[in-house]
């Protein structure tokens, strides 16, 4: 069975729709950045700040490389997965993409009381988002299968919504020959 994969920016809702999802589809759920936690044994903000992005990255790889291979998961990713291209390939080849699409002043007001993303710890944490948006947005799209706006809508209302879509979703073959003729 195929696993369903949600990609996005940070305060999309990846895990909180993931932990969801997997529930009413009964299948278990993987966050990468848990993993990621829980085989280093540290937090991510103290890997930033032993190994810098480059050494949270590298683990992350590793993380999504073994995930991928699994099948019948709900996998929760990070916000940064897809900036290389062989995560990019994992995650393409390792199930149906979701990319969870959410403006820059949600995931602010989303992400404000929460300490645990380093990348936010910056000066102007909304110029930051603007500008890994900007880079990862057309990652996200070129990777998903669908594409679900969470704004201004519960998370219970996204699930419905990705549920609904991945039930008329075709597969990705029938798709590629479609939109070629
Ligand atoms: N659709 C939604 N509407 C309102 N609040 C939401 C929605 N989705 C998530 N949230 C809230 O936003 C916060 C961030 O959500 P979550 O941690 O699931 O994001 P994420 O995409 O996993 O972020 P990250 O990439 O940093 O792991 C949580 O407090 C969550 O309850
Ligand atoms: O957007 C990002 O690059 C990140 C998002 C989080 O999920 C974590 O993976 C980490 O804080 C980095
Ligand atoms: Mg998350």
């Amino acid at each position: 069975m195929q696993n369903t994969i949600l990609v996005g920016p940070m305060g999309a809702g990846k895990s909180t729709i993931g932990r969801l999802l997997a529930k009413e589809l009964r299948l278990p759920f993987k966050d990468s950045d848990k993993e990621i936690e829980q085989r280093t044994g540290a937090s991510i903000p103290l890997i930033f700040d032993v190994e810098g992005e480059q050494g949270f990255r590298e683990r992350e790889h590793a993380v999504i490389a073994d995930l991928c291979r699994l099948e019948g998961l709900v996998l929760a990713t990070g916000g940064g997965a897809v900036l290389r291209d062989d995560n990019r390939r994992a995650l393409r080849a390792g199930g149906r993409v979701v990319y969870l699409c959410t403006s820059v002043e949600q995931q602010l007001d989303r992400t404000a009381r929460d300490r645990n993303r380093p990348l936010l710890r910056a000066a102007d944490p909304e110029a930051t988002l603007r500008q890994l948006m900007a880079v990862r947005d057309p990652l996200y799209r070129c990777i998903a299968d669908i594409i679900v706006e969470t704004d201004e809508r519960p998370p219970r209302l996204v699930v419905m919504e990705i549920l609904d879509r991945l039930v008329g979703l075709m597969p990705r073959e029938s798709r590629d020959q479609s939109a070629l003729s």
